[in-house]
Formats: structure tokens, C-alpha cells, sequence
């Protein structure tokens, strides 16, 4: 008898011709001898909002670096719009791929991290424009008008000349998300944005977000602690444990009629 497939592998039938925003093909991730992923197959569609939850440990962020390629697998292939991002098969054997060609894949990618990561000699607005200036060659006039678009998105337009070190947690955040838009990415990960930040700023942080998924095709992957965030923003819900995913569906489901003890258990934990 044929092995029944993995009931929760993550991927998902597309229609035909529909070429997925990412793919993980059967990816692995050791560090060390720790096995941190194993086997993961993830499918996100172009504009899907798929929050990773899990308990800590589970391989969550490691996706999320694998894909900004901060880290790289160890096996596997991971595909995004159809094109291989680090690694692809030829004559039978997992090639990696140049330099250029990641650095040409990782400009389609912006991600938000827990600790800003602002470079804190610049100016908020030199921030913002130093990648689509340096990294996209846009024109510096061009950059700016742009820097001062989504300054305002963020509500920050009087903060261009500003430092970061000048601002609060939650307004710094609000600066890493403008930078990350600037690259006009389609793909946007966001890593425990709201981790590092007081609890009265929060708030302010995730509605930003909650506006760009509005008003954006971007597709995210989001790491949160925020439930009610997830819930808001995400249209597919992956719950991992022990770097598999054991769980799936769209927020409803997953957060008001969990299935799996696992998923059961850690959000009896987390809500
Ligand atoms: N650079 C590294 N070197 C060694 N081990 C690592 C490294 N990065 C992650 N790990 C290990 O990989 C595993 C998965 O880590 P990861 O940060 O992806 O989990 P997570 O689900 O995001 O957890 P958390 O919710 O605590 O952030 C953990 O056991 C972690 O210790």
C-alpha cells in the first residue's frame, strides 16, 4: 500500500500557471548536528499574510533568515517567484548559486527585525534611502521623495534630520519599516517586531503594519507573539514544533478550534 502523504506538510495546491511568492522544497537546516528544520516543504501564495507561530526553539526565525539568506540550508531548494534563491538542481546535483544571482533574489525581500538595526550615524531619512540608492542605483532626489512618503506612512514626516538614537523604540520600528518599504519589496518578513519594544508602543507599531497590509499586495511572513495581530493581518496560520509544521489553516480555525494537542497546548500558553 502507498504511504499515506504527511497529513501537514505546508503545501498547498496551486492553480495552474500560478507560480508561488515562495516555495520551501524539502529544506533542511543543521546547526551543528542540531537539525534544526527537516524535510519542510512550505508553499505562500503572491499576497498571502502567513504567520509562523510556535514554541521557542521550533525554527521560526531560521525561516525567516533562510529566505532574507542570513542563513543557508543545508538541503533542499527554496523558490521564490518560481526562481531558485540560493541553490538549484543541475544534473542531479544541488548547485549553489553565485553571489549576484542572491544578491539580485535578496533585493525582491525586506525584512523587519526585533532590534532595528538602524544605522545609528545616519539620519533616519539616510537610513531609508541608503539600500534603494546603493543597492536599486535609484536616483538620490527620487530616493528621498519617496523616503518622505513613507515617513509619512509611519507618521514620522517631521523626523527625516533626526537620529535614531533621538527617537523612542516605537518610532525607531516605524523607521525599520519604512526603510524595508523603500526597497519597494514583495516580499516582507517581519521577526518579533514588537519583541523589543515597551508595551504603551506596541500598539502604535502593529497598526502601521495593519495599514500596509491593507494597502499593499506585499506578501508577509509574519513571526509574532501578537495573536490578535495574527489574527488580523494573516490569512493562513503555520503552527511549527520541533522544526515541522503540525498544524495549518486560516486564523479562525487554527486560533478558535485548534485541532492538535501541540497547537492546543502552546496557545493555552500564549493567549
Ligand atoms: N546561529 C545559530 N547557531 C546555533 N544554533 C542556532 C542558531 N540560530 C538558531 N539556532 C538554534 O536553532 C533552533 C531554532 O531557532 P529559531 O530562532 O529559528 O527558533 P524560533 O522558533 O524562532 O524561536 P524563538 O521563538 O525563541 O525566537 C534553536 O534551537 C536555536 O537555538
Amino acid at each position: 500500500m502507498p504511504t499515506p502523504p504527511e497529513p501537514h506538510t505546508g503545501a498547498i495546491t496551486l492553480a495552474d500557471g500560478d507560480v508561488p511568492a515562495i516555495q520551501f522544497d524539502n529544506v533542511e537546516k543543521r546547526f551543528g548536528d542540531h537539525v534544526v528544520l527537516q524535510g519542510l516543504n512550505i508553499t505562500v501564495r503572491r499576497g498571502d499574510r502567513v504567520t509562523l507561530i510556535g514554541p521557542s526553539g521550533s525554527g521560526k526565525t531560521t525561516i525567516l533568515r533562510l529566505i532574507m539568506t542570513l542563513e543557508e540550508a543545508n538541503g533542499g531548494f527554496i523558490l521564490i517567484d518560481g526562481r531558485p534563491l540560493t541553490h538549484e538542481l543541475r544534473d542531479g546535483k544541488r548547485v549553489a548559486l553565485k553571489e549576484k544571482h542572491r544578491n539580485e533574489m535578496r533585493k525582491r525581500i525586506g525584512m523587519v527585525f526585533q532590534q532595528f538595526n538602524l544605522f545609528p550615524n545616519m539620519t533616519v531619512m539616510e537610513n531609508i534611502i541608503e539600500a534603494p540608492v546603493h543597492v536599486l542605483g535609484m536616483r538620490k532626489d527620487d530616493a528621498i521623495a519617496r523616503g518622505r512618503e513613507l515617513l509619512e506612512k509611519v507618521g514620522l514626516p517631521e523626523k527625516a534630520n533626526e537620529h535614531p538614537a533621538s527617537l523612542s523604540g516605537g518610532q525607531q520600528q516605524r523607521v525599520a519599516i519604512a526603510r524595508a518599504l523603500a526597497m519597494e519589496p514583495e516580499i516582507l518578513l517581519l521577526d518579533e517586531v514588537t519583541s523589543a519594544l515597551d508595551p504603551e508602543v506596541v500598539g502604535e507599531v502593529l497598526n502601521i503594519l495593519r495599514n500596509v497590509a491593507e494597502t499593499t499586495n506585499v506578501t508577509m511572513l509574519i513571526v509574532t507573539h501578537e495573536m490578535q495581530f495574527a489574527r488580523d493581518v494573516s490569512n493562513r496560520v503555520l503552527m511549527f514544533d520541533g522544526g515541522r509544521i503540525v498544524e495549518e489553516g486560516p486564523p479562525d480555525e487554527i486560533f478558535s478550534h485548534p485541532k492538535e494537542q501541540r497547537t492546543k497546548d502552546f496557545l493555552s500558553a500564549v493567549l
